[in-house]
């Protein structure tokens, strides 16, 4: 069982996620989800369909970490999976966001396949929990699309257990996955990824 009262706070950051996300255009005629941990077995998702802008309490339920709903009738998200292998890899994470913008959606089909998405020498980079310097090199993996969410969940499960310190993912042709230890972490990879996915696509333009 799981405490109401943390419930309602982690259903208020994802509302509130969800207003944010669609105002900025990440989160697109209902695509999208987001979650955030109520306790060690349980988290606050998106129900399926929703439109992303205007969720309510209502559109929010709860999910056990193998995906499962509990005290619910609703769905949850279509990709609940990505979302719970997440919070069961790693046990400090505190919130999961899913969005589907333009910029996402344009480079990951850009990667050649096999290739993963190489940041290094932005400061910007320093946005990501534990990045101490411009030096270093994030290790974005894109990873095919597929409507076998299982399937991909698994894969990220693998890739993600040999390379913990990185923070997010593409799907090809589909948007970002990233996540925090709090919600408002969990916002602030979701800008920095935006602002480093233009800043990649604009070099490509100046530089083809
Ligand atoms: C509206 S198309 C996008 C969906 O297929 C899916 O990728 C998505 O992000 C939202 O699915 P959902 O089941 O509402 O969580
Ligand atoms: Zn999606």
């Amino acid at each position: 069982m799981f405490d109401v009262t943390r419930y309602a706070t982690a259903a208020q950051s994802v509302i509130e996620a969800g207003r944010f996300l669609y105002d900025r255009g990440w989160s697109p005629a209902t695509s999208s989800n987001y979650s955030a941990r109520i306790d060690a077995e349980h988290v606050a998702i998106t129900v399926s369909g929703r439109h992303k802008g205007k969720l309510a309490t209502d559109d929010v339920m709860v999910v056990d970490l193998h995906g499962r709903a509990v005290q619910s009738q609703c769905k949850s998200s279509a990709e609940t999976l990505l979302h719970t292998v997440i919070y069961r890899l790693f046990p400090d994470v505190g919130a999961v966001l899913h969005t589907h913008s333009v910029k996402a959606t344009v480079l990951s089909r850009l990667v050649p396949p096999g290739e993963a998405l190489e940041l290094e020498g932005y400061e910007l980079q320093k946005a990501f929990n534990g990045v101490q310097t411009h030096e270093g090199r994030l290790t974005i993996p894109v990873f095919d699309n597929t409507q076998d969410i299982p399937a991909l969940a698994e894969q990220t499960r693998l890739w993600f257990d040999e390379h913990r310190a990185q923070p997010g993912y593409l799907i090809r042709g589909h948007g970002l996955y990233t996540w925090g230890q709090t919600m408002d972490d969990c916002l602030r990879h979701i800008e920095a990824f935006e602002f480093l996915l233009e800043c990649e696509l604009e070099t490509m333009r100046v530089r083809p």
